[in-house]
């Protein structure tokens, strides 16, 4: 498809990393620099929990923060986004859009690409696509909250992107606030360059 990218988006980032690496953390921090008015956060899980709060009478705010509310649930969407995306790849990150009115803006912060499907649709219906990965140590995620969970952490969701290696950047999130500074800093010269307007934010 690629539509002429005069329109939006101007820049895409495809953000990854393990459960608790610190992807809604980073994302956040990153999408105060741009500015609401110039990006936006597309959560590629957005659809699947909207479903499922329907489904289930459930709060849709709180399976989409950072919260441990959406934990209780992880597994039973995490099947039943297998199975939608068995048949339809891009079904996700088409609802994701769509449902955060993505169009409105220039730059996509997509904080939780998990497949490489994902990343395989927003390169081919899309130009200036970057593939970002955080990284953070066991000890860390453990830290956060994290507990190996069958079922969840030994899931497609969570490993195909275990052996993927072409990254645009690489973040380091162990909690130094040098390195993150250092990587928020990076990205946004990268999307400054992208996206003319975002230049008097810092
Ligand atoms: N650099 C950091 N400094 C302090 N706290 C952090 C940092 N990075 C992440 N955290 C905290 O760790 C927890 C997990 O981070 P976050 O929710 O961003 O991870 P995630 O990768 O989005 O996880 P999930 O895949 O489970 O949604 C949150 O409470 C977050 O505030």
């Amino acid at each position: 498809m690629c539509p002429d990218q005069t329109s939006n988006p101007k820049c895409i980032l495809l953000f990854s990393g393990k459960r608790k690496s610190g992807k809604d953390f980073f994302t956040d921090l990153l999408i105060e620099r741009i500015g609401h008015d110039n990006g936006v956060i597309v959560k590629l899980s957005a659809p699947i929990k909207s479903h499922w709060a329907q489904l289930r009478g459930l709060e849709l705010s709180k399976l989409l923060d950072s919260s441990s509310y959406k934990e209780k649930y992880r597994q039973d969407m995490i099947i039943w986004g297998e199975s939608m995306r068995e048949k339809d790849y891009g079904y996700f990150c088409r609802h994701a859009i769509e449902m955060c009115r993505a169009t409105d803006k220039s730059v996509w912060i997509v904080s939780d690409a998990r497949r490489k499907t994902d990343i395989k649709w927003f390169h081919e219906n899309y130009k200036n696509v970057k593939n970002i990965r955080i990284f953070t140590s066991d000890d860390v995620r453990k830290q956060r909250g994290w507990t190996f969970t069958e079922g969840i952490d030994d899931a497609p969701s969570e490993c195909d992107l275990d052996d993927f290696t072409s990254w645009d950047f690489e973040i380091e999130n162990n909690g130094n606030t040098g390195n993150l500074e250092e990587s928020l800093n990076l990205i946004l010269q990268l999307i400054k360059q992208e996206v003319p307007v975002i230049q008097g934010t810092n």
